[in-house]
């Protein structure tokens, strides 16, 4: 059995990429009292001795080759089996897509964060991602259920983008159907380093639209900055987001900064373009970077025969992928949001 080695080691990575699809549960307990269960391949659930009042879920590597939140998650994951970052909340960590890891692509048949929230059960297709995204529904949801109701959830599932970003850290805050946004979580987001967020106007089939949306989760997609092949990240780069990390899961509360509207830079989607042709193209090269901003009428995309114009002075793009499949989102964009009273 691995657990000997987990043990030793808090290597927990290495046995998720031996094992691309499945591993059999096990658990064991640390000598400070915390409960490590291992669920499956890539999901591991902590729950420390005593009172706890949050139920945290941390996801990276739902696109395999966004390498650097994989290594923020190794190494908390690594100090706490080794006992040298002790507990204070409940934790879900979860490598979304271990066999993408291990091909260092975005995914193997389907893009995962596309199959969330039932997504996954549609239609007839069945490929590694649509069975993976059914079994993370199932862990999350007991990971929320299983434990009295009103206590504290939040999901943050950590991305890195593959174009390069005028704002290199940034968070999708997604559609919360009316519910107001939360100053609070600016400021989580701001002590991790990132200062721009994303409002989305529509539900998904994201992960933490998912967390968001089934569970009332404070969720989010955090973009830490920009794809780089495992050993290229600059870990300095990530230290902000490291700590706040640690805090949030080993204090019983964190006290973040006064806020102040003048730290953030808030944008509201504007629209979504999918992709309905073979023929798809954007006029911009592939080092533009996500939020440039175009000029009232200007060229964003052209899709067979039609094409997008940017409808808004200053209209940004974020996340132009001319090469996803048919039907899904090549681009999005955004304009600036005001910090207003649907914010508490
Ligand atoms: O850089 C890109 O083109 C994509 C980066 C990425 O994976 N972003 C997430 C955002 C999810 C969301 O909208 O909340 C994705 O596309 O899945
Ligand atoms: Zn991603």
């Amino acid at each position: 059995m691995y657990l000997e080695a987990l043990k030793k080691t808090g290597d927990f990575l290495t046995l998720t990429r031996e094992n691309e699809f499945d591993l059999p549960a096990s658990n064991f307990t640390l000598d400070n009292g915390t409960l490590v269960e291992v669920l499956d391949t890539g999901v591991i659930q902590f729950t420390p001795q005593g009172n706890t009042s949050k139920d945290i879920v941390l996801s990276s590597a739902v696109h395999g080759n966004e390498t650097a939140p994989i290594e923020i998650c190794d190494q908390l994951i690594q100090s706490v089996i080794k006992g040298e970052l002790t507990l204070k909340q409940r934790v879900l960590f979860i490598y979304g897509n271990p066999k993408s890891i291990n091909i260092a692509n975005r995914f193997v048949e389907e893009n995962l964060n596309r199959l969330f929230n039932g997504e996954h059960a549609k239609g007839e297709i069945t490929n590694p991602e649509r069975v993976r995204a059914a079994k993370l529904e199932t862990y999350v949801t007991d990971f929320f259920t299983s434990v009295e109701e009103g206590r504290y959830r939040c999901h943050y599932d950590l991305h890195t983008a593959i174009r390069g970003s005028k704002n290199e850290k940034f968070a999708v805050y997604p559609y919360l159907h009316g519910k107001p946004w939360k100053k609070q979580q600016l400021q989580f987001l701001l002590s991790c380093g990132v200062n721009t967020v994303l409002t989305m106007r529509s539900a998904a089939t994201t992960f933490s639209y998912f967390s968001s949306f089934q569970f009332g989760a404070d969720a989010f997609t955090v973009e830490l900055g920009q794809v780089k092949p495992f050993g290229e990240n600059d870990m300095a780069r990530f230290a902000k987001t490291k700590d706040t990390l640690t805090a949030l899961i080993s204090q019983e509360e964190v006290k973040y900064r006064d806020f102040n509207a003048q730290d953030f830079e808030l944008f509201q989607v504007h629209r979504t373009i999918n992709r309905i042709h073979d023929e798809f193209s954007f006029p911009f090269p592939d080092s533009a970077v996500n939020f440039t901003g175009f000029s009232k009428n200007a060229l964003l995309a052209t899709d067979g025969d039609t094409q997008y114009f940017a409808e808004v002075e200053g209209e940004a793009i974020i996340f132009p992928n001319a090469k996803v499949a048919l039907g899904q989102r090549a681009l999005l964009t955004v304009i600036p949001m005001e910090i207003n009273e649907k914010f508490i």
